[in-house]
């Protein structure tokens, strides 16, 4: 290899995606990303290009998944611009030194955390929110110093295309490269060596992106899916309740990681429930979805059938409908679903809602708790002790109590899965932290010898009886601190153990 990277002829004999990796750890090499202006001036750019190529982005997802214009604005640009905001707003503080408390014998040491960049991160986006999944990250990795290779899902055909096109004429296109193509090119990618691979898709592609990952002990983060339970207490307002719920699972035809999978509730209220849920439907998309701008489609036919598939065996309170030329499926909610029915046996991602009716909270958790750890669980009570018991006894990658998604949208809350819905988090300062390194910093003097001694050989009894009254001591500086004798103590101390060990 020369010197500098790889010659011109075996840049040649590598493949697309090993060139791109090569070309993305060369840049970064140079140290260019280290400045924190340079990653605003990309940060700045890439917001201009969501700013004025804004049309391009609602075109492509209106082709590959119906997505109105509002829709496109709602759930992919702004969260993505309000990160580019908040990064632009904060890096300084994120990226400075963060002092942290010391014991004693660290007196006059500095002690720090210094976040540092990881290198060469990949970036493997999902389809049902392309700009959100695999933008919103590229956003912490530009934050963080890496540079990163993107890999846009390429189920969403029309979206992975502007995306190649768009980012390399607004971004450095050494560091942050966009590598398109299907499981063929991902797993090229994959071979390579990575810093960091952020994953966002299906937890069996989860477990092929980890096993890969591990050949070069690469860290992950797979932000994944799973069955994301809803609990609706009998004293709820149905009206409102049922209103949230059908947002959150309805918007992007239930094409959302975070979408409510199914809901738990008292038999006694399943009927009301229904007919909120239908009310709602009306409202948000008229008696007619399959003509309503605002009604998104299923992604493929592959996914259509898998999804018409999973109706069979439960019955239908409403909805349906289908037409699988257009990949459209209604709203469709169904009711008394039995635990071993079909659409109980993976994520639905798609409009299905499927009520399993339990007979108390105890029996909702035990059902909740019996199942894989989901993505977020939600839950819909006006009474703040069944909000926190439920809570309390359960586990889940996030919580979100009367109200659907909107938890993706709090930048200062960590947003990831646990146990088979993930591993790690992001979004604002978690992104960064996510895609940096930590580096724990001590940085003594050479002065200060006598204090020292009390470690070295001969490990004499008096010595022993220190070092373990300091190592043991649970005083830290920085609570001394806070105490106007600091400065006396900090000299008794110094002077007293550097007579005593001389
Ligand atoms: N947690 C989150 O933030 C989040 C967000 C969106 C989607 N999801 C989850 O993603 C899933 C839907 O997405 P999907 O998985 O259908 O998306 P997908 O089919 O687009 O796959 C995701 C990525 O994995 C790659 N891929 C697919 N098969 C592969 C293989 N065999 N080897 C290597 N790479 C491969 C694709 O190229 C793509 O870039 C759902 O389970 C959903 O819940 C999670
Ligand atoms: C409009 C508001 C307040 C919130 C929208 C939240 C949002 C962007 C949800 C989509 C979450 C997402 C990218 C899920 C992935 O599948």
């Amino acid at each position: 290899m020369a010197a500098g990277g790889p010659s011109r002829a075996l840049l040649t004999r590598m493949s697309r995606q090993q060139v791109a990796v090569e070309r993305a750890r060369r840049a970064f090499l140079t140290g260019r990303t280290r400045p924190l202006d340079y990653r605003i001036r990309q940060l700045k750019s890439l917001q201009r290009c969501l700013e004025e190529r804004q049309a391009d982005i609602v075109t492509a997802l209106k082709k590959d998944l119906h997505k109105s214009e509002q829709g496109t604005a709602l759930f992919e640009i702004y969260g993505v611009q309000g990160e580019i905001l908040l990064v632009i707003n904060k890096l300084s503080d994120w990226a400075a030194p963060r002092p942290v408390e010391k014991n004693l014998l660290g007196i006059s040491d500095q002690v720090y955390i210094q976040p540092e960049p990881l290198g060469v991160v990949l970036i493997i986006g999902a389809w049902n929110y392309p700009w959100a999944v695999t933008i919103q990250p590229l956003v912490g990795a530009i934050a963080a110093g890496n540079a990163a290779v993107v890999k846009p899902s390429e189920v969403g055909v029309h979206t992975a295309k502007v995306m190649e096109d768009l980012l390399p004429l607004y971004l450095d296109k050494e560091m942050y490269p966009v590598v398109t193509g299907g499981v063929p090119e991902t797993q090229e990618l994959l071979k390579q060596r990575f810093d960091h691979i952020f994953y966002t898709g299906n937890s069996t592609v989860g477990k092929v992106v980890m096993e890969a990952a591990s050949c070069h002990l690469t860290p992950v983060t797979l932000e994944l899916g799973g069955k994301s339970p809803c609990y609706i207490d009998s004293s709820c307002d149905l009206t409102i309740t049922c209103r949230r719920i059908a947002w959150g699972k309805f918007s992007n035809c239930g094409q959302t990681c975070i979408a409510p999978d199914y809901i738990l509730c008292d038999p006694a209220i399943q009927d009301r429930v229904v007919e909120e849920l239908r009310k709602a439907v009306k409202e948000f998309y008229t008696d007619d979805p399959r003509s309503c701008v605002d009604y998104g489609r299923i992604i493929n036919q592959r996914h259509f059938k898998r999804i018409m598939a999973m109706m069979e065996d439960s019955t239908l309170a409403f909805g349906g409908e289908n037409d699988e030329s257009q990949c459209y499926i209604a709203p469709t909610v169904l009711k008394d679903v039995k635990p071993g029915a079909k659409v109980m046996q993976e994520e639905i991602f798609g409009p299905l809602l499927p009520i399993i009716p339990v007979s108390s909270v105890d029996e909702a958790l035990r059902f909740i708790n019996e199942r894989e750890k989901p993505l977020v669980l939600y839950i819909f009570s006006p009474d703040p002790k069944l909000i926190k018991r439920m809570v309390a006894e359960t586990s889940s990658g996030g919580v979100l109590a009367n109200d659907c998604l909107v938890h993706f949208s709090v930048s200062t809350l960590p947003f990831g899965g646990v146990g088979n819905s993930g591993m790690g988090a992001y979004h604002g300062k978690y992104s960064f932290d996510q895609l940096s390194h930590m580096r724990g910093c001590l940085i003594k003097s050479l002065s200060m010898e006598g204090v020292n001694k009390m470690r070295y050989p001969p490990h004499t009894a008096k010595k022993m009886d220190w070092v373990r009254y300091f190592l043991l001591s649970q005083m830290t500086v920085s609570l001394l601190g806070k105490l106007v004798l600091l400065p006396l103590l900090f000299l008794i101390v110094a002077v007293g153990l550097q007579r005593f060990f001389q």
